[in-house]
């Protein structure tokens, strides 16, 4: 069973190498529930390598991270986490409908040995539909996802985890190089997270509209924590 005390996020000491070269070293990080943490810091600081390792998607060479207060292998309650990597890989394969790809968020809810019943089918469509309309897609959703922008399969991805909804969402640079509008869209996501009291990693150049949301920041350089802010009580819109 999970600790239900834990917090969503912890590591210590953690240390990642690539190629022999340490790209992560000494990184002590614990995430409280209704934080809404960025990681910041310049190209090849090592934030997508931090919110990775964090979630046991890179191994560790040494140090620990916990879960809900369980290391990676032995976590098992994933539907609680939802996780939005830098790109959608959506090469060649057959072309998903938006609304295909943000269902998909619903599977780690599902029982692996039964037929969802009719309740729960309702419940991820509802899902589903929230969380395309908090992204600004509910009019593209029959359309296939590979004819939209970056910035629009970025919200994709998002909506996805946000049909999930999982009690922390860990997010990797989601504003890189998208549109005015889909930046919009997401700071909409990010402050319907952060007003549900959700926690919400976030690596991030720059933080643009979504400032205002960010509880607390750490810049790493060279793979170490070089800055970090306290702490702040957002006040949150009702
Ligand atoms: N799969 C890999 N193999 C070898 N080196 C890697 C790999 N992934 C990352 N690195 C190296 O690890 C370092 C940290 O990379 P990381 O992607 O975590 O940085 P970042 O801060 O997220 O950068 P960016 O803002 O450019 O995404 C870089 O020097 C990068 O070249």
């Amino acid at each position: 069973m999970n600790d239900t005390t834990a917090p969503p996020l912890a590591m210590t000491g953690g240390l990642v190498r690539r190629d022999g070269r340490a790209v992560l070293a000494g990184v002590d990080l614990r995430v409280e529930a209704g934080d809404v943490l960025a990681v910041l810091g310049p190209n090849g600081a090592g934030k997508s390598t931090l919110v990775k390792a964090l979630l046991g998607l890179v191994p560790l060479a040494a140090g620990r991270t916990e879960i809900f207060g369980e290391p990676p292998a032995r976590f098992r309650d994933w539907r609680r986490v939802g996780y939005v990597p830098q790109r959608l890989p959506m090469g060649g394969g057959v072309p998903a409908t938006v609304r295909e790809i943000v269902a998909s968020g619903r599977v780690a809810r599902r029982s692996r040995w039964r037929p969802a019943p009719l309740a729960d089918r309702a419940a991820d469509r509802a899902a589903v539909d929230r969380a395309l309309e908090t992204v600004g897609l509910a009019g593209r959703a029959r359309d296939s996802a590979h004819l939209l922008s970056g910035g629009q399969q970025q919200r994709v991805l998002i909506a996805r985890a946000l049909a999930g909804e999982p009690d922390v969402f860990v997010m990797d640079e989601p504003t890189a190089g998208v549109d005015a509008g889909s930046q919009a869209a997401l700071a909409s996501a990010l402050a319907a997270l952060a007003r549900a009291g959700r926690t919400v990693v976030l690596v991030a150049h720059e933080l643009g509209p979504m400032e205002p949301l960010v509880t607390r920041t750490v810049e790493l350089g060279h793979g170490r924590v070089v800055r970090e802010t306290a702490r702040q009580t957002l006040e949150r819109p009702a």
